[in-house]
């Protein structure tokens, strides 16, 4: 099932169409968490698959509170995709961290509160986990990438995910400083957490767009400031996925991390008594996992 790789690409703030591709669709995915984002843009790019979502929706309709996290992951693995490039801009909390830095986000602190984060619920429970809440074997594809493109990032990093859609306060960006995060942003949490319900390998690509509130230095996080500094490194960020997707294409079977089998051992509920209306609502994520016929 995952011999074939499919990449999808989540776009972020200012990204909400990807160019470059063959033969392309949007393509209207119906879920049964209701409707994603947008309609999703399918076609291929040197010679790999894949399938982009614009985030927030083209125009940037939904902040991110009401972003139907459940219906886009779905909509996603609904089209076969295997692994997710998240896209994002994010404040940076720390001073060697200026804008225009792409950093490989390789841990979160989900301080989100308003949003539905399982695909699971009454009558069929799981319990992924989540120590490595992405993707090391894409999060090393994206790193040969940005080297390959002399791109000045950082390997790995802690993204705080704040509920918004306001910017924090002073002594909230300190607090995250002194908890050693690197980045921070409204975004990737829960979409982290349901990739891995899905099974799907996800990693993030932070760009850094602003010092946040914290930096003495520097004026305070706009969304003026944010959107010209996505806008200049825009290039970067199309040369990074063009780059990207050969190598999707050559890897080799399923997820070593255990990305494409997170379900095994995770699912709580004994068969006798699994909803079988949720298992028909979860089909397409258990699939693997339970069987056609679960
Ligand atoms: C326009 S600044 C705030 C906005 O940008 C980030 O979104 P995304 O991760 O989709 O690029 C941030 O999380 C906020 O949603
Ligand atoms: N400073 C910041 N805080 C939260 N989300 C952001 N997205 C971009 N910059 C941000």
């Amino acid at each position: 099932m995952t011999d074939e790789a499919v990449l999808g690409v989540i776009g972020g703030s200012g990204v909400y169409d990807i160019d470059g591709l063959d033969n392309t669709r949007w393509v209207k995915v119906e879920t049964p968490f209701g409707d994603p984002s947008d309609e999703l843009l399918t076609g291929t790019l040197n010679g790999q698959k894949l399938v982009f979502l614009p985030r927030h929706g083209r125009g940037h309709r939904i902040p991110p509170s009401e972003l139907n996290f459940r219906a886009n992951i779905h909509a996603l693995k609904q089209l076969g995709v295997t692994e997710i490039l998240s896209v994002s801009a994010v404040g940076s909390l720390k001073e060697e961290l200026p804008p225009g830095t792409f950093v490989v986000i390789d841990q979160f602190i989900d301080r989100t509160f308003a949003r539905e984060k399982s695909f699971f619920g009454t009558g069929l429970v799981a319990h992924v986990g989540l120590g490595h809440p992405v993707c090391n074997r894409l999060g090393d594809r994206i790193e040969e990438s940005l080297k390959e493109l002399a791109i000045p990032h950082q390997r790995r990093g802690t993204y705080m995910v704040m509920e918004g859609p306001q910017f924090s306060t002073m002594a909230e960006s300190e607090l995250y400083r002194s908890w050693g995060c690197d980045v921070i942003g409204m975004t990737n949490m829960p979409e982290a957490k349901l990739a891995r319900e899905a099974e799907i390998c996800y990693a993030t690509v932070a760009m850094v767009t602003d010092y946040d509130c914290w930096h003495t230095d520097h004026a305070h996080v706009t969304v003026d400031a944010v959107i010209k500094v996505v806008v200049a490194n825009a290039g970067k960020a199309r040369a990074l996925v063009a780059s990207l997707a050969p190598k999707i294409a050559s890897r080799q079977g399923a997820c070593s991390q255990g990305c494409h089998t997170a379900l095994d051992n995770a699912i709580m509920t004994a068969p006798a008594v699994r909803d079988p209306a949720m298992l028909d609502k979860l089909a397409v994520i258990v699939k693997r996992a339970l069987g056609p016929s679960a």
